[in-house]
């Protein structure tokens, strides 16, 4: 099974231009598509998700034309959007269940042994019985997670999933992920580096509506190789770096600026080279797609 996106391009009626000739081939597995706030995730999510319509392009996912055949699609995806709303005061295993019955799953012993099986899937059985009101950030997202899958998706589609789940809550959330992907295209739409990089075999950066960069992030990793050095600066020395060199990231360390910088030969001036990082590869995209755009 493939997702491939072809050519695909939105403009709101406000003249924001969301997504220009986006092309994707998308096969099964984690597939992680970052890119900054604004960058257009949501609407190609959105449009694959049959959400709302594109101005031109195609997507299909095998047999199906996804811009065409929308109730083909949803028996088949499912989505975990940014934001979704929980009934707070009925159970996990109560709500599961309801909404098995409105997929038409009427068998009661059939609809009990999927509500459970996902339930142990998603971490939740333990806590099945408590109302969705006491829950934590990362366990309603799981819970998110468990009603996507209830018609056993073959594509499924989060977006921003981890934003505002502690680093224990977010590797949860990846155990989960990554055992789906192993049978679904799963699309993670995300702007957290460390998302992409645990998880992903295949990614795409996106900013400004367009593919800056695409392909596996080990590779994209590896062409970097040799291009990324370190300093650690004076914070009045930052601007002054800035127009001299390519900086692609700036931290602070022990209280001082540490910046990263892209260069084709060595610098000397005091920097380090080091092992490029994917959020070098992101943050340089990003960079570079900046500065070619204000041009
Ligand atoms: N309904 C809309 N009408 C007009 N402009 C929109 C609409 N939805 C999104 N936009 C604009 O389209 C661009 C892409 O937005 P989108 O929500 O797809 O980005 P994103 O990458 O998902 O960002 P975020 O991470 O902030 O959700 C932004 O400039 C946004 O302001």
């Amino acid at each position: 099974m493939e997702l491939i996106i072809d050519n695909l391009s939105k403009t709101y009626a406000n003249g924001v231009q969301a997504l220009q000739n986006i092309s994707l081939e998308i096969p099964t597995g984690m597939f992680g598509l970052l890119g900054p706030n604004g960058a257009g995730k949501s609407t190609l999510m959105r449009t694959i998700a049959t959400l709302q319509e594109a101005d031109k392009g195609s997507i299909k996912l095998g047999e199906i034309d996804v811009l065409k055949q929308k109730n083909e699609l949803r028996q088949v995806l499912g989505y975990l959007p940014q934001q979704f709303g929980l009934y707070p005061k009925l159970s996990a295993e109560f709500l599961l269940n309801h909404f098995a019955i409105l997929k038409g799953i009427n068998n009661k012993g059939e609809r009990n042994d999927l509500v459970n099986a996902l339930l142990i899937k998603t971490n939740l059985y333990e806590v099945r019985k408590q109302n969705l009101k006491g829950f934590s950030g990362g366990m309603k997202q799981r819970f998110g997670i468990a009603q996507a899958l209830l018609s056993n998706p073959k594509l499924l589609i989060v977006d921003e999933p981890t934003a505002g789940l502690d680093p224990v809550e977010r590797n949860r959330f990846y155990n989960v992920l990554s055992e789906i992907g192993e049978k679904t295209v799963v699309i993670l739409s995300t702007h957290i580096v460390d998302d992409v990089k645990e998880l992903c075999t295949n990614m795409a950066i996106i900013n400004k509506g367009q593919v800056c960069l695409k392909g596996n992030p080990k590779k994209i990793i590896e062409d970097m190789k040799g291009k990324v050095y370190k300093k650690t600066i004076h914070k009045q020395e930052l601007n002054s770096y800035k127009q001299n060199y390519q900086v692609i990231s700036e931290r602070l360390f022990l209280g001082k600026p540490n910046i990263h910088i892209l260069s084709d030969v060595n610098p000397g001036d005091g920097f380090t080279q080091i092992n490029a990082e994917l959020e070098d590869v992101y943050f340089s995209e990003i960079f570079n797609n900046t500065n070619a755009k204000s041009h």
